[in-house]
Order: C-alpha cells, then structure tokens, then sequence
C-alpha cells in the first residue's frame, strides 16, 4: 500500500519494540524476496534518478542504468530521451506508539495474530481473538469519528459484528464503517502475490455507508491492482470467504498426500498422478504436491476454525469433515518419520541424521508449524547421536533457541548438541551432512535439488528472483510508476552494467543502521566464509544447487536420503551411492 501510494501515509504500529526496532533497521524481522526494494523505497524515501527513456543506446553523460558520474546531473544536450523521476518521501513508518497512530488514521487496518486457543472453551480448535479483541478496544477508544476499520487478520465469521458492538458500547453515537479485507498473500512469494495479486476481496455492511467505505478501501488498491480484480461482498461472506479458501487449499494438499500413501503401498507414482489429475482444468495442477504435509502458521488454524465454526452451528458431521484434513496431514508427517526409522533398523542409537530444511516452505524463514519440528521430536525419542539441521533462510542462532524453546528442558531433557543434547544447527548444508547416516529433504529449497550429473552448479531462480531478460521500455505512461521502475531495477540488476547491483537505479537513500545484538549481523560477523545460510536480511540468494556427490563422500553407509518433498531424481542419486526413499514412490531396489 506505502509503495504504491507515496501520497498516502502507512504507519505500522505494533506493541513488539524489538520487531518495530528492526523493521527500522537494514535488517528487517522477516525474509521474503523483493522485500528489500518496496521496503527501501516506501521506507527511506527515494532519489531522483535519471534513465534512458527508450531501450539502448550510446549516449556519452548517461548510461542506459542512469547517469555517469562525470555528469552527474544531466546536461541540456543530453536530456532529450532520458526520463528523470523526482525524489521520493517516506511514506512508510514503523513505531509502537499504537494509540496516537490510531487516533491519527482514516483507515485502520488490523493486523493481529489470531491463532488457535490452546486452553477453555473451544481449546485445540477455536481461534484465540485475545491479541483481536484487546486491540479491537484500542481503536474503538481512539480511533477518530468515521474511520474506517478493516478486518485485515483472519477471523471467525461474524467478528465484524463484534468489532460494531464495541465501537458502539466505547463510542455510543459516533459512526464507523467496519470492513473485512482478508489477506491472502503466501510466505516466500508475499510480494509477487501482492504486487500481482489475483483477487482483492472487500466485505462490507449492504448500506450506502459501507459501500462508500468499502470504495474507499478499494480506491487504496486500485493504485497498482485492475479493478476488475477487486471483490467485494457483503461483510460476512469476505470473512467466511477466507477461512474457506484456506481449508480447501490444505484438503488438496491432504488428499494428494493420502493418494501418496497408496503409491507406496501400490507401485503407483504420485507425480504422476499428480500430473494426470492436475491437467483436467476443472481440477487444476496446483496444491497437488505430496510431501511431508502442510506447515505454516495459517493452514491448520484455518481448518480447525472452520471446523469449530460448524461445530458451534450444530453441524458436527461437517466440523468432522474438515477436522479429518487435519489429522490427514499429522498422519502423513507421522508416516514420515516412521518410514525414516523402520529403513534405519528401528534403531537410531549412535546415528546421526540431518534436516535440510526448517522452514514451513521455500524461500522463508517462517518456521511456525513446521513439519521439521516434529520429526525431530519424533527422532529425539529414538536417542540418535545427533540430529543436524541446516536451513538456507534461518538465522541458526534463532533456529537453536527456537527449537531449545519448543522442545528444550522444561520438556524433559537438553535438546542442543552445546548443552549435551543431540541438536545442533549448521551454517552451511556440507557440514551438517558430514558423517550422516541419513540425510532427510524438510523443505523444497530449490538449491537442495537433484536434477542430474553435473548439474549441481546452476541453480534455477524463483519466480520473484528469475532473470528479467526483457527491457520493460518504454513505459505506458510518461510518468513511469513504482510497478514500472521496480521492473526497471530487476532488469537493470540482472543485466549489462548494473548487474548484481541492489540499487540498479541510484534511487536509494541509505538504510537505517543495526542495533548491536542484530541477529543477521551478529550471524555475518560469526558464521564464517563457508556459512551459506543468511538469516532473515540476507535476501539469500542460493547461487549453486547443492553437490550432491560432495555429500555422498561425506556420508556413512548406506548413504539413506529421504526426499520429503520430492525434489530429486531417485536414479542419478543412486547412482551417487546414495539409497533414496521417497514420498509417494516405492523404493527401486
Ligand atoms: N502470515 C501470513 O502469511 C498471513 C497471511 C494471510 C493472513 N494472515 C493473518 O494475518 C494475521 C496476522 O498474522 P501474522 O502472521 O502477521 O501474525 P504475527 O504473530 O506474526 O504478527 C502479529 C503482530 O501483532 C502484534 N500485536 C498483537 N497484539 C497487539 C496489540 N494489542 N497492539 C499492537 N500490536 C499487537 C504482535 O506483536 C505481532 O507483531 C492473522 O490473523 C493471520 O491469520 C497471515
Ligand atoms: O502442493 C502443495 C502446496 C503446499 N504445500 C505445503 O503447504 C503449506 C502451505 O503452503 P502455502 O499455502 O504456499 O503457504 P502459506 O504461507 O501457508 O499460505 C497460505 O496461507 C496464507 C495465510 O492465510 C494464505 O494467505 C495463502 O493464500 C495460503 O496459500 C507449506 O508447508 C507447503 O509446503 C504442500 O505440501 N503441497
């Protein structure tokens, strides 16, 4: 919203110091690619900068990246055919002063965690709205009268009446429009998704009063999405309309990974099964890859509140329904683990074994619901000599604690391999596989695949990543917008001059220093030149996929590697040494 709309000013208010102190820093809480360039722009402001209005060229005072240093502001003779686009304000502000932030805004967005109840009425299924509802009285104390109030975190469906009914006990008399805007942007690909997002869905109350606020909302949007794009509905519907979209994601992924079970069993393959049943259009070729289960901090929640929605409807047979996606998905991580130990003889004693990957997914360093941390719970119980993890967008350091928190002391016994535990977390892949009995694929980094001999050394980018080979000149409009120049600067970072350069264009003002305990400073200054993980403000950047013949020499036999995610190619790993198992496959041998 901050990027695209310079007029308007976003404040991000959040009552956690430590993440407003590092959202103001160069290295913000969160990894997500092309975070860094919305960011340093909406954040820091930008400064003029000057290109070549049409493609190429030869110009002596300009390159077609901008201007040379020798003329450094460009000369009368030269400015025909350059585009200049004047500075940039900040526009995007961090702070946890919540109350002024809120009485100071026309629309309120709400953002808070809503996660699953673990205790009372409803524990294990019910959405939590303590963080909801405690900052829901905020704004209903401060916000000014008319302010919009939009639903931006997931909710159970009807909250909105909630949120009216404070409003209308904190503020008797005083009008606001409340609104639901789901959010519906995925971990690893969270820009992409916003900047092309495929549906904006804005529910409001069917008055003249909600509809002109729902407009409102909308015309934030319509600044960088068509509006063809943008959904609206009544208020309800958007609420339900999320938790619902979520559950039927996540039941695909639970029936491809129940058919992957039979593949085992069966000699059929679940890639292809996929493949076959994806390509009937009425069914579509996404969210069918079998793995090792859905992770992630929305997924389960989601079900589960759907379920408990029905539940509490009186419609037990559909809560049960939904519920069954989610032991599907605990069934499948389960199986899993079991596989891993029963190929090891049962017996993990005196073995080492190795997680490649902790986050929930690619390209993120969100670890919430990750399958990782089960298995290794799972494997802790079997008193292997080590378990090694390594994860390329994790700050190890932050991974350690974590996992020392989740399943550390106070649940028995030490965890951490330093404390006399088992659990040590690695810097790079080659170091956590060293000596490994086993080695297990956690996560579908691309950098983990095996694609073939010899092709471990050029790596397939991700779609935000990808080389943006075409010169997006000239542009629509005279005046290029934010979308235009950020695909200026992808195509200038990745090619003739300016290649690999973070600030193709020279529009960026410096960032905001570090404070000291800065975790991926700490993690630059500790790790070493062989570390090949970056932490959240690392933009990692996997150049390489993994040598997996480098780890096969490394390995103990019989070299086990169990692809969770089915990202490698079972023959030429075989042919490496390796014994591969994977999801939905029978073994070959
Ligand atoms: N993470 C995602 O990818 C994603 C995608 C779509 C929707 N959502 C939904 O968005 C919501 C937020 O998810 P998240 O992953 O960002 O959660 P999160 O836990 O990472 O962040 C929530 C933030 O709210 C802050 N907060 C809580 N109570 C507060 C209060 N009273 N005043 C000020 N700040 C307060 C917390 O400090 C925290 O920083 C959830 O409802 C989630 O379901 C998340
Ligand atoms: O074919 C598939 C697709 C996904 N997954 C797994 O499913 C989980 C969730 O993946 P994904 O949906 O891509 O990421 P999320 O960030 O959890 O995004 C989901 O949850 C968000 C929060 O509500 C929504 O906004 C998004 O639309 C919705 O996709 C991950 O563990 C994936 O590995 C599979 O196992 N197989």
């Amino acid at each position: 919203m901050a990027f695209h709309n310079p007029h308007i000013r976003v404040t991000v208010v959040d009552k956690d110091e430590t993440r407003i102190r590092r959202w103001n820093s160069k290295h913000p809480p969160i990894y997500e690619p092309g975070l860094n360039e919305v960011l340093r722009i909406a954040r820091d402001g930008a400064r003029e900068c000057v290109f070549q209005t049409g493609r190429g060229g030869d110009d002596s005072c300009a390159s077609s990246a901008g201007v040379s240093s020798e003329c450094t502001s460009l000369c009368e003779e030269h400015a025909e055919g350059f585009t200049t686009v004047p500075s940039r304000r900040p526009n995007l502000l961090f702070t946890t002063e919540v109350a002024r932030c809120i009485a100071e805004a026309d629309i309120v967005l709400i953002a808070v965690n809503t996660p699953t109840k673990t205790r009372g009425a409803g524990a294990g299924s019910a959405t939590d709205m303590t963080a909801f509802e405690a900052v829901a009285a905020v704004v209903a104390e401060h916000a000014r009268p008319g302010a919009i109030i939009v639903e931006k975190s997931t909710v159970p469906c009807r909250t909105a009446q909630l949120i009216e009914d404070m409003l209308a006990h904190y503020r008797p008399g005083v009008h606001f429009d409340v609104l639901s805007n789901p959010e519906f942007l995925a971990a690893g690909t969270a820009i992409n998704d916003l900047l092309s997002a495929d549906r904006i869905l804005i529910g409001s109350r069917p008055t003249p009063s909600g509809r002109r606020a729902a407009d409102t909302l909308a015309s934030v949007y319509t600044s960088w999405v068509p509006r063809s794009r943008i959904i609206t509905t009544n208020v309800f519907s958007s609420e339900l309309a999320k938790l619902v979209a979520n559950s039927m994601l996540a039941q695909r992924v639970s029936s491809i990974n129940s058919v992957a079970a039979i593949c085992e069993a069966t000699g059929a393959d679940i890639d292809e099964i996929s493949a076959a049943v994806g390509a009937d259009p009425r069914i579509g070729s996404k969210f069918l890859r079998a793995g090792i289960g859905f992770g992630g901090s929305c997924f389960k929640k989601d079900v589960l509140s759907l379920a408990y929605l029905a539940e509490t409807l009186n419609l037990p047979q559909v809560a049960e329904y939904w519920r069954c996606v989610v032991s599907m998905n605990e069934y499948t991580r389960n199986r899993f683990a079991a596989r891993v130990i029963k190929c090891l003889n049962n017996t993990l004693r005196g073995k080492k074994l190795t997680l490649l990957g902790y986050a929930f997914k690619k390209d993120t360093n969100d670890t919430r619901e990750s399958a990782t941390l089960e298995i290794i719970r799972t494997l802790m119980e079997e008193g292997p000599r080590e378990i090694a993890v390594f994860d390329p967008c994790c700050n190890p350091a932050t991974t350690e604690a974590e996992i020392e928190q989740l399943l550390g002391p106070a649940h028995g016994s030490q965890v951490l391999k330093k404390n006399g535990g088992v659990v040590h977390v690695y810097t790079n892949a080659y170091d956590a596989c060293n000596g490994s009995d086993a080695v297990l694929v956690a996560t579908e980094f691309d950098e983990f695949r095996y694609t073939g001999p010899g092709k471990h050394s050029k790596l397939s980018t991700t779609a935000y990543t990808a080389p943006l080979l075409l010169d997006p000149r000239p542009f629509e409009r005279l005046e290029p917008t934010e979308a235009d120049l950020l695909a200026l600067h992808k195509y200038f970072a990745r090619t003739g001059e300016t290649i690999g350069s973070d600030d193709p264009l020279d529009r960026f003002n410096q960032a905001p220093l570090c404070a000291s305990d800065c975790p991926d400073c700490l993690l630059k200054t500790n790790a070493g030149p062989n570390a090949s993980n970056y932490g959240a403000g690392g933009e990692h950047q996997a150049k390489e996929y993994l040598d997996w013949a480098k780890i096969s020499y490394h390995m103990r036999n019989p070299k086990w590697v169990f692809d969770g995610r089915g990202l490698l190619d079972i023959r030429g790993m075989e042919k490496l040494g390796f014994r591969v198992e994977t999801t939905g496959r029978q073994a070959e041998f």
